[in-house]
């Protein structure tokens, strides 16, 4: 029988599984997702062939980790999913790592390369580490499965450098890798291709302004197939850092997390660098929320893990945010702070394209749920000569449907589209082009 791929993927609300076969290119066999995670119960959603299935969970499920043993103990269970009922089915494991420092392609796990992760997987404490928990558990637990990492910031080693490049002392900068890096490339590269095929033109001719927006959110400007820029940042990759402070026999890094760009569910998006320092004089102190093996500073964990939608309403569901009529005056106050913010950034990469978009597209969790918000983001951004299609957008896309076109008339103009992402697929073919 053929062997399987799996492929991982640790957000940070869900952690979606797929098994595809280990064949060019791959077919999907079953997936399976926990959401929620940082909004109890955490739900489950079982896909194989025609059947799907959801349900409320009722194991407390609080990290990414969790949720994948979960996941993984569940399928290989199912006497239904006969193609995978232990490790001997699994030929790779492909793991979504968002940070991969100056790594521009997928790289396979030995002692080398994980220890190279390893040293800095505490830069992106909302995703490095609880991808490296997994990628260490199958080390563990299925030693005969070969691991291969795939990195959300590869995508964007394109950007140009006066773009990635920051304005402070650049021998500073260097030795630190203080730079613009990014993340959700996964996700660009799986959008531009099924979005560059439905508009039948080649990749690399192709111009676009997405937006990835779930839990974590960002927008990318992509010219001819490339990314020459994006809203997040992760601006460090440090690992014999000299800003290095000492905290009760502790040494952590400062500064290096994927935070700017877009708020998030918890995450703050831009702020002034400065205004840290004036919400707490503990910001440089290592945080309670540290364990032995990952050191977060309380400006890291404030910014991460106390900002955003949860600040400013109690939920990180943003579908209790997009309603027509917001529960609370926070709610729709942190409706319109997201449209501010994505509006901004559509405008200048609008800029940066001169003008000239095949289309805006819409992805990620609340990208592709939520009508409200794509019909006033479009609405906004009327002048660059954007219109949707208002029942095509109240309909949203099938399941399966992975490019769809909102825009209003077939005439000229950018294309108003929905691409239900596939980060976990993306993974699988480039897994199977180049190993199977
Ligand atoms: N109908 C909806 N309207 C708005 N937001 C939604 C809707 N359904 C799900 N979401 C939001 O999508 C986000 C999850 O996005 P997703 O990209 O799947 O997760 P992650 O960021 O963990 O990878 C959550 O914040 C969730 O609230
Ligand atoms: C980088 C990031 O925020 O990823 P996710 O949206 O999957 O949490
Ligand atoms: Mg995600």
């Amino acid at each position: 029988m053929t062997k399987s791929i799996l492929s991982v993927n640790a957000g940070s609300s869900s952690v979606k599984v797929n098994f595809y076969t280990a064949e060019n290119p791959p077919r999907p066999i079953a997936h399976a997702e926990i959401s929620g995670i940082t909004a109890p119960p955490p739900k489950l959603k079982y896909q194989q062939g025609d059947k799907s299935h959801k349900e409320e969970i009722k194991e407390k499920l609080t990290t990414p980790q969790d949720a994948f043993n979960y996941l993984l103990k569940r399928c290989f269970e199912d006497p239904e999913l006969s193609e995978v009922t232990s490790a001997d089915d699994l030929a790779y494991i492909c793991h979504r790592i968002v940070h991969g420092g100056d790594y521009h392609d997928a790289v396979e796990i030995n002692d080398e390369t994980y220890h190279h992760l390893e040293s800095f997987e505490d830069l992106a404490p909302l995703h490095n580490f609880s991808a490296l928990e997994i990628v260490r558990h199958c080390r563990a637990e299925l030693p005969k499965v070969r691991s291969i990492t795939f990195f959300d910031s590869a995508f964007h080693h394109t950007i140009p450098e006066p773009v990635r490049t920051y304005a402070i002392n650049q021998e500073v900068a260097k030795a630190n890798g203080l730079r613009k890096y990014g993340f959700h490339g996964i996700s660009y590269s799986f959008i531009l291709r099924s979005v560059a095929q439905f508009l039948s033109k080649p990749a690399d001719k192709t111009n676009l302004i997405v937006m990835h927006i779930g839990s974590g959110a960002s927008i990318c400007a992509i010219k001819n197939g490339e990314s020459i820029d994006t809203s997040a940042v992760q601006i460090a990759f440090a690992e014999n850092s000299t800003l290095q402070y000492e905290y009760t026999n502790a040494s952590i890094r400062m500064g290096l997390t994927p935070l700017a760009g877009l708020p998030g569910a918890t995450r703050s998006g831009d702020i002034d660098p400065s205004l840290v320092f004036h919400y707490t004089n503990e910001a440089g102190k290592l945080s309670p929320a540290s364990t032995k093996e990952m050191h977060i500073s309380t400006a890291e964990d404030i910014l991460n893990k106390q900002s955003g939608w949860k600040a400013l309403t109690g939920t990180t569901d943003f579908s209790e945010i997009a309603v027509s009529d917001p529960p609370t005056k926070a709610h729709k106050l942190a409706f319109d702070i997201f449209v501010d913010r994505i509006v901004g950034y559509i405008g200048n990469y609008y800029l940066k394209l001169n003008g000239q978009i095949d289309g805006v597209v819409f992805s990620g969790g609340i990208g592709e749920k939520s009508a409200l918000l794509r019909k006033t983001l479009v609405d906004k951004c009327q002048c660059l000569g954007l219109a949707l299609d208002d029942a095509a957008n109240d309909k949203g896309p099938e399941d399966g449907e992975t490019v769809k076109d909102l825009s209003k008339g077939s005439g000229k103009g950018p294309r108003v589209l929905i691409c239900q992402t596939n980060e976990q697929f993306e993974m699988a073919y480039h897994c199977a082009l180049s190993r199977c």
